[in-house]
């Protein structure tokens, strides 16, 4: 309510309407923890003609103090949100779509996440991107929230219902393994998340050293400290003195991955092209994509067109 109080919502505070909204709005806030916008999008949506005239001035100010309407206001090139619908689907975040008078954008936030986490994900966004191979929604604005949370604004992608042919995903795929590739080894630019667990990602040489270290034996650690799970953390021990040998004289390159490709990762555009969403990003072994394929649902089309193209 603060951006409210801040907006200077002045003659609206003498209306009996408002009162009204007033208390919709906090118990939508409350509700929804939708940012301000959200609540903006509904009422703007629904207002009558008196309430057009009444809270004209209502779209520029309630965007004061709101850094997801005042971008999408001015370098989002927008003049007018329209509407803002939440998107269902994701766990960790809160999602809407923008509806402007110049176009769609989807966001997300969090209140309780750093930027670091959005950053992560524009990071692995671009990168994906400036391969040229698969289509990834193009980040547009990471920031922080007013209170506490941040947020990241990016290319909103219509996904069709109907699916998608998995030999262009397999094929495409293959493609951004192979075209992206790093100078400075293993890892990425920046530590991110999977799901909302810290991945690490410090640069390192060989592949096994950071497969052992930061990725099996850092997991093998968490299990351990949070669940106290002695026995797996065990195990996981002596699979990490056994990989040296089991990855023996493989020549391993990096190459860049989503790091999260499980079905709720993938869709089709409307013309029917596979687009990845939501990664965690990093270089590696290919073959580490498909740790998750488990829950990923590729069938023979799919690798057959992966491996024609990787060999
Ligand atoms: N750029 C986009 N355009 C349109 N819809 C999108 C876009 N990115 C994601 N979505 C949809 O929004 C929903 C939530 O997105 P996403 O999976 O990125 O959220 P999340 O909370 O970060 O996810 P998770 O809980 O899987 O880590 C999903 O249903 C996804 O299909």
């Amino acid at each position: 309510m603060a951006e409210l109080r801040t907006a200077g919502v002045v003659d609206a505070h003498r209306s009996s309407s408002y009162l009204l909204f007033h208390h919709a709005w906090k118990l939508l806030l409350r509700c929804h923890e939708r940012t301000p916008a959200f609540v903006q999008g509904v009422f703007v949506q629904g207002r009558s003609r008196w309430h057009q005239r009444r809270f004209s001035h209502l779209k520029i100010t309630m965007a004061d103090g709101d850094p997801i309407c005042e971008w999408i206001l001015g370098e989002g090139g927008a003049s007018k949100i329209k509407r803002v619908t939440p998107v269902g689907g994701g766990c960790i975040n809160v999602a809407n779509r923008y509806d402007t008078d110049f176009g769609v954008y989807f966001v997300k936030t969090n209140r309780d996440a750093e930027t670091s986490m959005f950053e992560a994900e524009a990071a692995g966004l671009n990168a994906m991107l400036g391969t040229k191979t698969i289509r990834v929604p193009k980040p547009r604005k990471v920031g922080s929230l007013p209170r506490k949370g941040s947020y990241i604004i990016m290319e909103f992608i219509e996904f069709s219902f109907s699916g998608g042919n998995q030999a262009d995903l397999g094929r495409q795929l293959a493609r951004m393994h192979k075209t992206g590739t790093s100078e400075s080894g293993f890892g990425f630019v920046m530590d991110n998340t999977i799901g909302s667990t810290p991945q690490p990602n410090p640069w390192t040489n060989d592949w096994v050293d950071f497969y052992r270290e930061y990725r099996l034996g850092y997991q093998l650690k968490l299990v351990q400290q949070q669940y106290r799970d002695n026995d797996l953390y065990e195990k996981g021990q002596r699979l990490l003195e056994r990989l040296p040998f089991l990855l023996k004289d493989l020549k391993i390159t990096p190459s860049l991955l989503h790091g999260d490709l499980w079905s709720g990762n993938v869709a089709y555009d409307k013309e029917g092209m596979p687009v990845i969403l939501d990664p965690a990003c990093y270089y590696g072994h290919n073959e580490a994509e498909f740790g998750m394929s488990w829950c990923a649902g590729f069938g023979d089309p799919f690798y057959k067109a992966y491996f024609e193209v990787l060999g």
